[in-house]
């Protein structure tokens, strides 16, 4: 489904990606781990197209996508969840998560989708709260939401897990299986290998800019 060939990122003297080729199959949920900075967001920005690479090339279903925003990314169903949640703060958690649903549909589906997704995600108790009154793991499930209210094939999870005490880190993953069983691809990233390895098909590190596999 999605290609990055040959993908190198560097920001002035900063190599930070180093040739990354990396397949991602429809359905399929790969997890890449590493230490503060080493690149992994970066990976994730560049897919999404918050970032330009600074060589290679990032292929869609055999198109090459490279040069296409964030917004057109969205439209052909690539979604990214940032590491720090960036709701629409004024909004309430309803209306952040509808907003998604009207990119595909009327005002009335969109908002039953809605509501549907917040059930599903158990926040629906919280939907009339203004996003800028959540807590941490509140906040990340919003996100979540937000990222899924578009319908992505392709799902970018950048450290879904991290800054959540056990109990919420448990409850992200189990709404990352719910979307694992929708079919949904997804990316996911984190400092550790072991919190993967309870969700990934396949794991990657990344060590010196290069892609290691690691299972
Ligand atoms: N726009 C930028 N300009 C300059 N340097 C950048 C930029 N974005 C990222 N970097 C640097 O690139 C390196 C990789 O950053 P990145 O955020 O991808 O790491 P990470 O693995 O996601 O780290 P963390 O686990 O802390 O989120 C870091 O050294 C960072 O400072």
């Amino acid at each position: 489904m999605l290609k990055v060939k040959n993908v190198s990122k560097q920001f002035g003297d900063l190599v930070v990606l180093r040739e990354i080729n990396l397949e991602i199959d429809r359905g399929e949920v790969i997890g890449i781990f590493g230490p503060n900075g080493c690149g992994k967001s970066t990976l994730l920005r560049i897919i999404s197209g918050f970032e330009k690479p600074s060589c290679g090339k990032i292929i869609m279903e055999g198109k090459n996508i490279t040069g296409f925003s964030v917004e057109r990314r969205a439209e052909i169903g690539i979604s990214y969840a940032f590491q720090i949640p960036k709701p629409f703060e004024s909004l309430t958690v309803f209306e952040n998560v509808l907003a998604g649903f009207l990119l595909r549909y009327d005002e009335k589906e969109a908002a039953r989708k809605a509501s549907d997704l917040l059930r599903k995600f158990d926040i629906d108790h919280i939907s009339n709260r203004k996003a800028t009154y959540l807590s941490q793991g509140e906040l990340k499930l919003l996100e979540l939401c937000k990222s899924v209210s578009t319908e992505p094939e392709l799902l970018l999870l950048d450290e879904p897990f991290s800054a959540l005490d056990r109990e919420n880190s448990k409850n992200v993953m189990k709404k990352v299986r719910l979307m694992r069983d929708d079919g949904i691809a997804m990316l996911i990233t984190a400092h550790k290998k072991r919190i993967l390895e309870r969700i990934s098909d396949r794991i990657f590190s990344i060590e010196n800019g290069r892609l290691i596999v690691e299972g």
